[in-house]
């Protein structure tokens, strides 16, 4: 039944008496943007179809450090897994988690929001993609963000905000709130101090993000602390773009509706419509416009090849008839892979390990459900932006440039695309390039099988056993260059896809990550927080973390994701990618892609407000291209 405050959510019977102009597959972080923008014209009709639940209201996607406890939950989680991973020493497939339901990943995202640098975006031009650039996406980035000012929720902050900001690149009027969490880890002051005594370029950038985000800084996140009525929830695709427009008579949203594939016209490649199932049967909506493809970056491209738009021979093995040529389709998959080391706070000193303590979470409940505040309301935490620069002599830097593109001889279709891997290699020689990203996470994780997310959230068993407190330093490598891929196996629609981010496939991506390691450990080694540290918790002794040779072998074997799939539809020239730079299928009529598959190439950075942009400026070109 239609709950009268929801109008848009409606049933099976209502949403199929409806016509639709465009059909978006997918309610996620994009889809909801995309529904929200092209029903601000009343004379539009668009239809939602989302596979998974609702989940409006629901306290463990609002409360921002709940965030643990919906990943890999099927509830909320696709829990994906990938496919054994050859870059790695760890012959365990990985789980790759995302969002299912209402909101999609950013309803169960850490919150982190940083935007990457202007030569990510200039990238994306540079392939093939005219109008992508910083300069042109900035207004996209300001239409989604509604910052605010840190000086109106000062007086709740748990320590001193150490970061600075220039609100001109920021939005305020925009659906996404940002907010700098007010509580955010005791050490983070220390930790910002120890790494701007690293070097210049180490220390807080003016603005992380103007487009300049070289430094270490406190993230911002998507948080509420506008001082409303959602003050210290999660701010979200579902609480910025679909609660404020569910009222609109030409928004129909159907929840629990797994598309299955799209149905083509006869003899024409063009899109007329699509099939999805529903309580168990299967239905077919015709679109009278467009159908837009916003089911994230495993499933788009699983229901493009499942409706024979793909690589034929992709196509064949699994059983499905090829009707549309399009071999980029479900290739170029790239992921931030990640690395860490835990480190054990002295006695006395608090991270989030204090909320196994019963009393001092009930505390923290408490807090929470009174005033918004306290360790739940935080999001993810701080950041640090490396240029390998800066980190490198110019001779280490000239052998890893001549590796990557000696890896581009012979290079056919699998991978990164040369002229990509070109960029990155250029890249590499700037100050200004945020290869290495260091994230602090604020608890003493598990960090020995990064294979599982359940043990990885369950925390460092020996810390546990002693009643320790502590937090990891996760490195990240910003732009890969290793590339992988998802393909379906077969045409059944409720099988996963074979999920390959090819995470350290080149040798040299192992290398980049191991020094973003030996930088994480300087961070620790020095004061002001080398003396908030017991020491290392992980790796122990064992491991050879003196040399780069001994780093490479371990970040072999214990990295996972950074959670930033992308790219595996990815806009692009005709034969390099699988959608133009209008975000339309090459090959076929009907149907666009609107999420983080259409990134080209990898940003450096949390990748949530690049979707959000994306998603913007692909609906101006929907209302250009149809005039509407
Ligand atoms: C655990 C986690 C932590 C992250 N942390 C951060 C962070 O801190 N900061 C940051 O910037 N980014 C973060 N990210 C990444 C970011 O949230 C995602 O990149 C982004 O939200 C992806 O948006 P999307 O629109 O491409 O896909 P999604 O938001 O995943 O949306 C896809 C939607 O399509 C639906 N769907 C899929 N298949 C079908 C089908 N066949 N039929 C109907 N519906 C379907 C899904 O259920 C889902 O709702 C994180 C992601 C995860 C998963």
């Amino acid at each position: 039944m239609t709950d009268p405050n929801l109008p848009a959510l409606c049933s099976l019977e209502d949403f199929l008496k409806h016509e639709y102009d465009f059909i978006v597959v997918g309610g996620g972080t994009a889809g909801l943007v995309v529904a929200a923008r092209l029903t601000e014209n009343p004379n539009i009709s668009v239809g939602v179809l989302e596979a998974g639940p609702a989940h409006i209201n629901d306290p463990l996607i609002m409360t921002p450090a709940l965030y643990s406890m919906t990943i890999m939950n099927p509830e909320y989680d696709w829990g994906h897994k990938t496919v054994v991973q050859r870059g790695l020493k760890n012959k365990k497939p990985l789980d790759q988690s995302r969002g299912k339901g209402l909101g999609g990943s950013s309803g169960i995202n850490y919150q982190m929001y940083n935007r990457g640098h202007i030569s990510d975006y200039d990238a994306w031009a540079a392939l093939g993609n005219p109008g992508w650039d910083f300069k042109s996406l900035l207004p996209y980035f300001k239409k989604h963000e509604n910052f605010s000012d840190p000086s109106l929720y000062a007086s709740k902050n748990n320590i001193p905000l150490e970061t600075t900001y220039d609100p001109s690149f920021h939005g305020t009027t925009g659906p996404i709130h940002t907010s700098f969490s007010t509580w955010r880890l005791p050490q983070e002051k220390e930790w910002i101090e120890a790494s701007a005594k690293l070097g210049k370029r180490f220390g807080s950038p003016k603005d992380g993000w103007s487009g300049d985000h070289i430094g270490t800084f406190h993230s911002l996140s998507s948080i509420d602390r506008s001082g409303g009525p959602g003050e210290g929830t999660r701010s979200y695709s579902v609480t910025g773009y679909l609660l404020p427009n569910v009222q609109r008579p030409n928004l129909h949203v159907l929840t629990e509706a797994l598309v299955t594939k799209l149905v083509l016209e006869k003899d024409k490649p063009a899109v007329t419509g699509l099939e999805f199932e529903h309580g168990g049967k299967k239905h077919v909506v015709n679109v009278k416009k467009e159908v837009v493809l916003s089911a994230g970056v495993y499933k788009t491209p699983q229901i493009l090849e499942l409706s024979g738009i793909g690589n034929p021979d992709v196509l064949k093995k699994a059983g499905v008839e090829c009707l549309v040529a399009n071999p980029r389709v479900g290739e170029n998959l790239q992921d931030h892979p990640a690395t860490g080391i835990g480190l054990e706070l002295i006695d006395g000193q608090k991270s989030l390990d204090m909320l196994q303590d019963p009393a001092t979470l009930e505390a923290a409940q408490k807090e929470y459900m009174a005033t918004r505040t306290g360790p739940l309301s935080s999001g993810g935490s701080a950041t640090s932006f490396i240029a390998l620069a800066d980190i490198c002599s110019k001779d280490e830097i000239s052998s890893i440039q001549k590796r990557i593109l000696d890896s581009i001889k012979g290079q056919g279709q699998e991978g990164l695309l040369p002229s990509a891997k070109k960029l990155i290699a250029e890249d590499y020689a700037s100050h200004d390039d945020g290869s290495i990203q260091i994230v602090l996470l604020p608890a003493a994780l598990n960090l020995s099988d990064v294979s599982s997310q359940k043990s990885f959230f369950a925390g460092d068993l020996n810390v546990k056993a002693h009643g320790g407190q502590g937090f990891a330093l996760a490195s990240c490598l910003a732009r890969p260059v290793s590339a992988g891929s998802v393909h379906i196996s077969s045409s059944d629609p409720n099988q996963d896809p074979d999920i390959d981010p090819a995470y350290l496939l080149e040798d040299v991506d192992a290398e980049i990550l191991a020094r973003g390691l030996q930088i994480a450990m300087k961070m620790a080694e020095t004061s002001p927080l080398k003396e908030l540290l017991k020491g290392r918790y992980w790796p122990g002794p064992e491991v050879d973390i003196g040399t780069l040779e001994g780093l490479v072998e371990y970040v072999k074997g214990h990295t996972t994701t950074e959670y930033h799939p992308m790219s595996s539809c990815s806009m692009g020239k005709q034969g390099e990618g699988a959608v133009d730079g209008r975000l339309r299928v090459w090959g076929v009529k009907g149907v666009r892609v609107v999420d983080a598959s259409a990134i080209p190439l990898q940003v450096s950075g949390n990748i949530q407000s690049a979707v959000y942009a994306l998603a913007e400026k692909g609906c101006d070109l929907i209302k250009e291209d149809w005039g509407v």
